[in-house]
């Protein structure tokens, strides 16, 4: 249990949040299937991600991790060995979809588990498309939930439209892919993040996308490389909307990763009128990344939904405390992904805000927030779910009594240093 008490002062400083989750997650798959020795920097050392590193670990990849930076020693797919242990994937959704799509095509036996969060959320939307590739997958209700047992088996290439926008599905099958003779296509609804396209291409590997079709072959070399890994833009959005909503405040966020799949978030910001403003560094690498100042806003509220929604899915329970300071009515739509993220983010959200006095409600498929709305204090929980014991952290800031968060240590699964930066920016 954490106490917060209320906060008066504005945040102001410069802060480097830490390495993109998604991101950090995918270097470390790459350079174990890639030629060679790839380095990381700035990965993130977030629970999730050290789940990653673990599981590749056990599948016999040598991991170095020295003065902030890590060696992957990849030696191809056939690099990665039966492994004797059970792959823990802990919290993580991205470890558990993205390595299912690899260990599916390798020629041998693994057990996937995760904590009691995993195993509730649906795997069949990894485990169907790859099943239609050849693979033998068995599970809980039809390899739906966690544990899951993967006997590698040879895939083959599919054309696949994804029922659900979601980078998850999308980078399982292009690892899937990349295992079989031929070309596999995959169409999206909607376009969602998109570093495992770039990643290919930075491993030295190729595939076409035209508009929502990608297009890839199996069988490409991929090599190692060195990756630069930008901030996380969805660990920058906590405090964004922070100095958006607490008076006298303005924050730098340096070094912040904006590619465009992942920018819902200043996009929210700037229709709702706040003062932020987003140069790009002119030496981007792969990704690009830059630096976002935000300072005390006035705010309207808006609609939020559409093809908006995968790009900025994970900021949608601070977006929506951002909303509780906006006049007049925001509206979350097409945005139902959030039942089944760590916990069910809109029941989550709904329940919490309202705790602190908002006036916000649950539709089937998002919320409606009504503002401008000032919060009391009172005890509240994160449900085990990082980004909703960061909302209600930030939350903390601008209520008007003391708050207790129950369960606010899950912020260690993507920012271990947030209470670091969020003490930081508000001592004066
Ligand atoms: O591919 C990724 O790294 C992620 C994709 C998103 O999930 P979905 O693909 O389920 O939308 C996002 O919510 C998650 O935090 C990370
Ligand atoms: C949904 C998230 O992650 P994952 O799906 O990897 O657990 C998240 O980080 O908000």
């Amino acid at each position: 249990m954490i106490h917060l008490q209320s906060k008066k002062s504005g945040l102001n400083g410069t802060i480097d949040v830490p390495g993109d989750k998604s991101i950090s997650h995918r270097a470390i798959m790459f350079g174990a299937i890639a030629e060679g020795i790839t380095t990381v920097k700035n990965f993130l050392y977030g629970a999730d991600c050290k789940s990653t590193i673990e599981c590749f670990r056990k599948l016999g990849i040598k991991i170095e991790e020295q003065d902030g930076e890590i060696k992957i020693h990849g030696n191809g797919f056939d690099g990665l060995k039966e492994p004797v242990e059970i792959l823990d994937v802990g919290n993580s959704g991205t470890t558990t979809r993205l390595i299912i799509g690899l260990l599916a095509g390798r020629p041998f036996h693994s057990v996937i588990i995760g904590d009691d969060s995993i195993a509730k959320r649906p795997m069949n939307r990894v485990t169907d498309p790859l099943k239609q590739m050849g693979a033998t997958i068995h599970g809980r209700r039809g390899a739906n939930y966690t544990p899951l047992s993967i006997v590698g088996s040879t895939l083959h290439p599919i054309q696949y439209r994804l029922p659900v926008a979601s980078a998850q599905v999308k980078s399982c099958l292009l690892l899937a892919a990349l295992q079989t003779e031929g070309e596999t296509t995959i169409i999206e609804p909607a376009s969602t993040r998109d570093h495992t396209e770039r990643m290919i291409k930075q491993f030295g590997g190729n595939l076409t996308i035209n508009e929502n079709t990608i297009k890839i072959s199996g069988k490409q070399k991929l090599v190692a490389s060195d990756i630069q890994v930008p901030g996380d833009i969805s660990s920058a959005a906590f405090f964004m909307v922070a100095a958006a909503i607490v008076n006298e405040s303005k924050v730098i966020l340096e070094n912040v990763g904006l590619n465009p799949t992942r920018t819902g978030i200043i996009e929210v910001l700037q229709k709702m009128g706040a003062s932020i403003d987003v140069k790009e560094n002119t030496l981007s690498n792969f990704e690009p990344s830059g630096t976002v100042t935000v300072k005390t806003s006035n705010l309207q509220g808006i609609e939020i939904g559409g093809e908006l929604i995968p790009r900025l899915i994970d900021e949608l329970p601070i977006i929506a405390l951002l909303a509780t300071q906006a006049s007049g009515k925001t509206v979350i739509k097409n945005a139902e992904e959030l039942k089944v993220k760590e916990t069910n983010r809109i029941d989550a959200v709904v329940k919490e805000l309202s705790i602190l006095g908002a006036k916000i409600e649950a539709t089937e498929d998002g919320m409606i927030i009504y503002g401008k709305t000032p919060l009391k204090g009172g005890k509240v929980k994160s449900y085990g779910d990082h980004r909703i014991g960061m909302m209600l952290s930030i939350a903390a800031l601008i209520c008007e009594e003391d708050v207790y968060i129950e369960g606010a240590e899950a912020v260690s699964v993507s920012y271990p240093n947030f209470f670091e930066h969020l003490h930081y920016l508000t001592k004066k």
